[in-house]
């Protein structure tokens, strides 16, 4: 069974003027894949991951995460359901700047109020992991944006949640940074199984993944899987890319690293 179902799913958002953001658009994610979502601006991608996150719901159509359709729970259960299956990584870190490391990283963890031990033995194995360990009493202000960016995926992974989220990783980062990141969501994919779901502008972020999914005007348009080097992948993205069109940066001067 996919982790992620996207069934037929129309998103309408009423206003002065309606505005019809997805539009019948399917596609299933299996567990432990690494998917990148690829579209112009304004394509539907956001709103794509808002309806995944249960954030919002979709007009029609079902989005069934691990079997649940989260727009049927009740506001408690969809809150527990959200903490426990789902981690999110934004593009500009969304950490609490008054907290420390540590304390931006546990926050999750005392949400689900766990003894103090497991929540100690929880954030001291994925701070080990990540590289953390010598940051743990600095505060957001006193680190670099890469390092900010690994406290935020710690953050997303503590409570060990089954799919991650991740809308534009790697859009404040530079490219060594950036690289660094996408590495280690790599390694987390691949060891842990962990399923990734990235939004990304950005062709060489796509190219680490096992799948891009393109959208267009909220619809699916096509999807191209990697294939055994990153180099050509990164190409047919890139040509796939400048088939779709739309508000897409300037191509031409993008280069694998
Ligand atoms: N709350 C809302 N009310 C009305 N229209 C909205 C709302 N949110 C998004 N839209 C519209 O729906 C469309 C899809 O928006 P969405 O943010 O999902 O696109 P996107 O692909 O994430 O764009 P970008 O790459 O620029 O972030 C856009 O035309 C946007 O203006």
């Amino acid at each position: 069974m996919p982790i992620v179902s996207i069934e037929d799913v129309i998103k309408i958002y009423e206003g002065k003027v309606t505005h019809r953001a997805l539009d019948r658009l399917s596609f299933d994610v299996e567990e432990g894949e690494f998917l990148a979502v690829m579209g112009p601006s304004g394509s539907g991608k956001t709103t794509l991951l808002n309806l995944i996150s249960g954030i919002d719901m979709p007009t029609s159509g079902k989005v069934l995460i691990k079997g649940t359709d989260p727009s049927a729970l009740r506001p408690d259960d969809l809150a527990r359901f959200r903490r426990r299956e789902l981690g999110f990584v934004f593009q500009d870190f969304n950490l609490l700047r008054m907290l420390t490391v540590e304390e931006n990283i546990v926050l999750p963890l005392t949400l689900d109020r766990l003894p103090v031990a497991e929540m100690d033995a929880r954030v001291k194995a994925i701070t080990a992991r990540l590289g953390l360990e010598g940051i743990l009493h600095k505060r957001p202000d006193e680190i670099s944006g890469g390092q900010e960016q690994r406290v935020a995926i710690a953050r997303a992974l503590v409570h060990r949640p089954s799919i991650v989220l991740a809308d534009e990783p790697t859009g404040n980062l530079d490219s060594n940074a950036a690289r660094e990141v996408l590495d280690l969501l790599g390694t987390i994919n691949r060891e842990n199984r962990t399923t990734f779901i990235m939004v990304t502008h950005d062709p060489i972020a796509a190219s680490y993944c096992d799948r891009v999914l393109f959208i267009k005007d909220g619809a699916y348009y096509n999807e191209i899987h990697k294939d055994d080097r990153r180099r050509t992948f990164f190409q047919r993205i890139l040509n796939m890319l400048s088939l779709l069109g739309g508000n897409v940066d300037d191509l031409s001067s993008v280069r694998l690293p």
